[in-house]
């Protein structure tokens, strides 16, 4: 049985058209797969609403504002509800008006109060998705394509760390095939909400931003997908992002390493976590476009087929921060790195990139711009004993950095690829702060000022042109 997961981001279903789009598109799959899987995110902007109005709420209490934007999204549904249904619009739009009176009472709730906790929190960012699984099954119906909407609250099981939960996948699997397996059977297309999930107990979590990438991808191996295809409103992964470099263009094939280092980096069409259920099962992953399903997209696979040119893509994340540890009594003493890392990790903070002088005078990392004085204010007290010796001289903090990273697995093994990145980067007069290249060659990443950072872009994405141009046929990549 052939068994295929798609996913519809935001602007994918942010209208009536996009979903009439949706839909002809699932009535294609259906014919030529033999059961298809929907996951749907909200629709376009609605995420933001749902947390602007909560926090309006908290931080205002203005009743009547945050009635005025409860409003807005009320009318928001049924303008969309209007243009797509007939027979079913009365029964979906009480559905809608339904999880709208739930956001309004935990909105209502929090404003009293004047307290948002992080359950709350992930109770109404959800509801965007529960909305629009709603409307596009219905449409489905109503184009005769038997559909039913399911809440992944009720399939996906997470831990409760709310805003970024993790599912755990045997649970998942077993409420996912349980449930949506005999769906399957009776040839009905089940319209998954992305981005939510629920705790053992029941309660409500989100997987975080951009989290339906990876909804999708957990169904996918739950139910032992043959393929997860992502439909976004670009054709395909591209050179750069079209947004930054306007000349950027379509990359036919990537490897899971390409992909995991393009998205963790910061290319915004696919989120860093959907790779890791998929990788594991080896099912392949597409992104195409629901504005262009002719298109072929972007292939995700385990090895890439002969490349051309060795950096594949580039990418850029913005709004870090650079935080330096010095000095000269750092020299070969053991655990100061260790020690570093566990107070960045005590202020719960990710880090995105590590490098160290080989002479082990500093060590750099970077992290996102929110928190980072937190960070330097631990790091004080856990090399204070450090600093008063004057072993170490400074613990430095560099805000507004950007990351720029250049992809390709053909990088491995080919020589000179930074020289060309570092000379291009210097051509157009950009000053980097550190660099560092994973073990996998795969990838190398500069940190450059954010002002600088969109030439930098463009600057690498020319040369990966250059280097097409160039084109040698090199063997399978992983
Ligand atoms: N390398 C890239 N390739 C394609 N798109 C990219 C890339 N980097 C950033 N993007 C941006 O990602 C957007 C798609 O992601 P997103 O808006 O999250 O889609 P969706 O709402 O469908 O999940 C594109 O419109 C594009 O502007
Ligand atoms: N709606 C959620 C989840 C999501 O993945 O959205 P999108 O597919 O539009 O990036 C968000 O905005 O974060």
């Amino acid at each position: 049985m052939r068994l295929l997961v798609t996913k519809f981001g935001g602007t994918s279903v942010g209208s009536a058209e996009a979903i009439r789009g949706l839909t002809a598109i699932t009535t294609t799959n259906r014919t030529t797969w033999d059961h298809v899987v929907v996951v749907v995110s909200a629709l376009s902007g609605v995420t933001d609403k749902l947390l602007n109005i909560v926090r309006v709420a908290q931080t205002t209490g203005d009743a009547a504002a945050v009635a005025t934007l409860h409003a807005e999204l009320r009318q928001r549904h049924h303008d969309v509800i209007g243009e797509l249904l007939d027979a079913e619009q009365a029964a979906i739009q009480t559905e809608i008006d339904g999880l709208l009176d739930e956001c309004a009472r935990l909105c209502e709730g929090v404003r009293v109060l004047g307290e948002l906790t992080p359950r709350t929190l992930d109770a109404i960012a959800g509801l965007g998705e529960r909305m629009s699984a709603r409307i596009v099954a219905a449409t489905l119906r109503h184009l005769g394509v038997p559909a039913q909407h399911f809440d992944a609250s009720d399939l996906i099981v997470t831990d409760d760390r709310y805003q970024d939960a993790s599912p755990l996948m045997p649970e998942t699997t077993e409420r996912t095939t349980a449930t949506l397996g005999p769906i399957l059977d009776q040839g009905i297309t089940p319209v998954v909400t992305g981005f939510i999930g629920a705790t053992l107990a029941g309660v409500k979590t989100t997987l975080g931003r951009g989290g339906s990438d990876w909804s999708a991808a957990i169904l996918g191996a739950a139910l032992e997908a043959s393929e997860v295809w992502i439909y976004t409103d670009v054709d395909g992964v591209m050179t750069a992002d079209p947004r930054i470099a306007p000349d950027a263009h379509v990359i036919s094939t990537l490897s899971y390493n390409e992909i995991s280092e393009l998205a963790y980096y910061g290319a915004k069409v696919l989120h860093p976590k959907t790779i890791r259920p998929v990788v594991e099962r080896g099912i392949p992953l597409r992104v195409k476009n629901t504005f262009n399903p002719s298109h072929p997209g972007t292939v995700i696979v385990g090895k890439t087929e002969p490349i051309v040119g060795a950096i594949k893509a580039v990418t850029a994340i913005h709004n870090l921060t650079m935080i330096t540890v010095a000095g000269r009594g750092m020299l070969g003493v053991p655990g100061i790195a260790a020690r570093t890392f566990g107070a960045v990790a005590r202020e719960d903070a990710s880090i995105l990139m590590i490098s160290q002088a080989s002479s082990e005078q500093s060590i750099c990392f970077v992290i996102p711009d929110g928190g980072a004085k937190r960070v330097v204010e631990s790091l004080n007290q856990e090399l204070a004993v450090e600093l008063e010796r004057r072993d170490i001289d400074t613990i430095a903090l560099e805000e507004g950095v950007s990351i720029i990273t250049a992809v390709g697995a053909g990088m491995r093994g080919t020589t000179g690829v930074a020289k060309r990145v570092f000379s291009a980067i210097g051509d157009a007069e950009i000053n980097v702060i550190a660099i560092a290249q994973g073990s996998s060659e795969c990838a190398i990443s500069l940190v450059v000022s954010g002002d600088s950072a969109k030439a930098g872009v463009r600057a690498i994405h020319a040369l990966t042109y250059r280097e097409t141009i160039n084109a040698q046929h090199r063997p399978p990549c992983e």
